[in-house]
C-alpha cells in the first residue's frame, strides 16, 4: 500500500515536472514548439525536415504563422529567423554579432575556439581586423586587386588538364581524356589559388584535393543546429559512427598534421590586377541567380545574442542562438519577383547591366559579413567562365540528386562525373 502510494506520488510529480518542462518559456518568446526531453524542441526540427534545416525551419515558421520561431535545443533558447526584412535586421544589428560555441567545432580545434568564424569578442576582432587588412589586396573585403594571371593560369591548367589523358594519381577525379568528377576537380586549384596569395606557393592538387574533402567531410557532418551531438556530446561514446564524431577525430588528426609540416617561409609574393570588367558582363547576373536560389551556406553560421533584447516584437534573451535562414530570405516573395523561377534578367536593369544593389544574403551580414564574398564572387565569375568558354558539360549519368540526402553546414554537390566537350 505505502509503495504504491510512493509510487503514485512519485508519477504525479514526474509528470507534473514533465509538463513543466515542456512548457516553460521566457516571457513573451517568440511562438514555437513545446520542449521535449533530452533535446528540447530540435525533435520538432527533425520531424519537420530531417534532411534539411533550412527546410525544417521554414515549415515551422509556417506552422507558426511568424518570420521568428522560438525553440529550445536541451536548455539553450534558440530562435529561427526568416523574411528578409528580419534577416537583414538580425545580420546586421550589434548585439547579434556574437557566435555560439559549437562542441564540434570546440572539438575539432582541440578544445580551443580558433580562427575568425566561429568566435567573437575581442579575439575575434582582432583576428578579423588583421587578415582583413593584409588581405585587402588580393581580393578580401574589397572591389578589385584579386591576381587574375593567378586565376587565369589556373583555369588554363584546368582546361588542359580535363583535355589530358589522366594521370594515375588522377583517378578519382579524371576517369578519361574529357571525363572529370565534379565538384572535386575544383578542389586543387581553387585552394591553390587562395594559398598561392597567402604562402605564395602552388601545392600539389592531390593533396589539396584530399583536405578539402576533409574539411568537406566535416562541414557535411554537422550543420546550423549542430546536431544531436552539439545538444547531447555524450552520444559520441556509445554510437560516433552514427553521430558523425569519427568524421570530427580525423579532421582533427588533419589539423594536427598541418600543424607539424607547416613552413612559414613562403610568405609575400602577391600580385595586384584589377577585375572591374566582369561587373560589366551579363554573365554575372546567372552567378547571382545561382547564389540567391541555392546559398552554399543555407542558414547562416549561428550568432549569439550578446545582451537581453528585442526582435519583431519578441523578447530574445542574452545568449540564445539565432539561426539566420538565408535560403528563406533569398526566396522572399515580398522582395523577389518569382523567387523560386531560376531567372537571372532579375539582376539587369533595362540597358542589359548589372544592378548596383542585389539583395542577395548569401553571405550574411554586418559586421560578420563573409570575409571572402568579393574574392569568391569573382572567383566563381572567372573560373565559370574561363570553363564554358571552352566547354559544354554533360552529366554522364544525369543530373545528380540534391534532395536524396541529409546535408549539413553546406549544401553543396554531391559528387558526379560529366563529359567535357569541347566548344
Ligand atoms: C560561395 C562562397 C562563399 C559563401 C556563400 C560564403 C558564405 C559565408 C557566410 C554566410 C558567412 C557567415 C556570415 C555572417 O555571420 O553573417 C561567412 C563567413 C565567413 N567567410 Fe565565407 N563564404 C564563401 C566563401 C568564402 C571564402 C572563399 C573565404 C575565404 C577564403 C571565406 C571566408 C569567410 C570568413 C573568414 C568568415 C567569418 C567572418 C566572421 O565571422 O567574422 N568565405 N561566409
Amino acid at each position: 500500500m505505502i509503495a504504491s502510494l510512493i509510487l503514485t506520488c512519485s508519477l504525479i510529480f514526474f509528470c507534473s515536472y514533465l509538463y513543466g518542462f515542456t512548457i516553460t518559456r521566457p516571457k513573451n518568446f517568440p511562438p514555437g514548439p513545446p520542449n521535449l526531453p533530452i533535446w528540447g524542441g530540435y525533435w520538432f526540427l527533425l520531424m519537420a525536415n530531417y534532411n534539411f534545416v533550412h527546410k525544417a525551419i521554414d515549415v515551422l515558421a509556417k506552422l507558426y504563422n511568424s518570420d521568428i520561431v522560438g525553440i529550445f535545443f536541451g536548455n539553450t533558447p534558440v530562435v529561427h529567423i526568416t523574411g528578409y526584412n528580419l534577416v537583414k535586421e538580425a545580420l546586421t544589428r550589434d548585439e547579434f554579432v556574437g557566435r555560439c560555441d559549437i562542441y564540434v567545432t570546440r572539438y575539432r580545434s582541440m578544445g580551443e575556439l580558433l580562427g575568425i568564424a566561429f568566435n567573437d569578442g575581442d579575439y575575434w576582432k582582432e583576428q578579423r581586423r588583421f587578415a582583413l587588412r593584409h588581405l585587402r589586396d588580393f581580393g578580401f573585403g574589397r572591389r578589385f586587386s584579386l591576381t587574375e594571371q593567378l586565376l587565369e593560369s589556373e583555369v588554363k591548367s584546368l582546361i588542359e588538364f580535363i583535355n589530358s589523358v589522366p594521370h594515375p594519381d588522377d583517378h578519382d577525379i579524371h576517369g578519361k581524356k574529357g571525363r572529370v568528377l565534379i565538384p572535386d576537380l575544383f578542389y586543387g586549384p581553387l585552394s591553390n589559388t587562395i594559398l598561392h596569395m597567402l604562402v605564395g606557393k602552388r601545392f600539389e592538387d592531390k593533396e589539396l584535393r584530399t583536405i578539402a574533402r576533409s574539411i568537406l567531410r566535416f562541414l557535411r557532418s554537422t550543420d546550423a543546429a549542430g546536431r544531436a551531438l552539439n545538444i547531447t556530446p555524450w552520444l559520441r561514446y556509445f554510437a560516433p559512427e552514427y553521430f558523425e564524431f569519427s568524421i570530427i577525430v580525423s579532421s582533427q588528426n588533419l589539423v594536427e598534421e598541418r600543424k607539424k609540416t607547416f613552413s612559414d617561409d613562403h610568405y609575400g609574393d602577391f600580385m595586384d590586377t584589377f577585375l572591374s570588367k566582369m561587373q560589366k558582363l551579363r554573365n554575372e547576373a546567372v552567378i547571382l541567380e545561382s547564389l540567391r536560389m541555392d546559398p552554399v551556406i543555407p542558414v547562416n553560421t549561428p550568432r549569439r545574442c550578446l545582451k537581453n533584447t528585442t526582435l519583431g516584437g519578441y523578447e530574445i534573451p542574452k545568449d540564445t542562438t539565432l539561426l539566420i535562414s538565408l535560403w528563406n530570405a533569398n526566396r522572399d516573395e515580398r522582395v523577389w519577383k518569382d523567387p523560386n523561377v531560376f531567372k537571372p534578367e532579375r539582376f539587369l536593369d533595362d540597358e542589359g547591366s548589372l544592378l548596383k544593389k542585389d539583395n542577395i544574403v548569401s553571405f550574411g551580414g554586418g559586421k560578420r559579413l563573409c570575409a571572402g564574398e568579393t574574392f569568391a564572387r569573382q572567383t566563381i565569375f572567372l573560373v565559370l567562365s574561363g570553363l564554358l568558354q571552352n566547354f559544354t558539360f554533360e552529366p554522364v549519368d544525369g543530373a545528380p540528386d540534391l534532395d536524396g540526402k541529409k546535408w549539413g553546414f553546406v549544401c553543396d554537390l554531391p559528387a558526379f562525373w560529366v563529359d567535357a566537350v569541347s566548344r
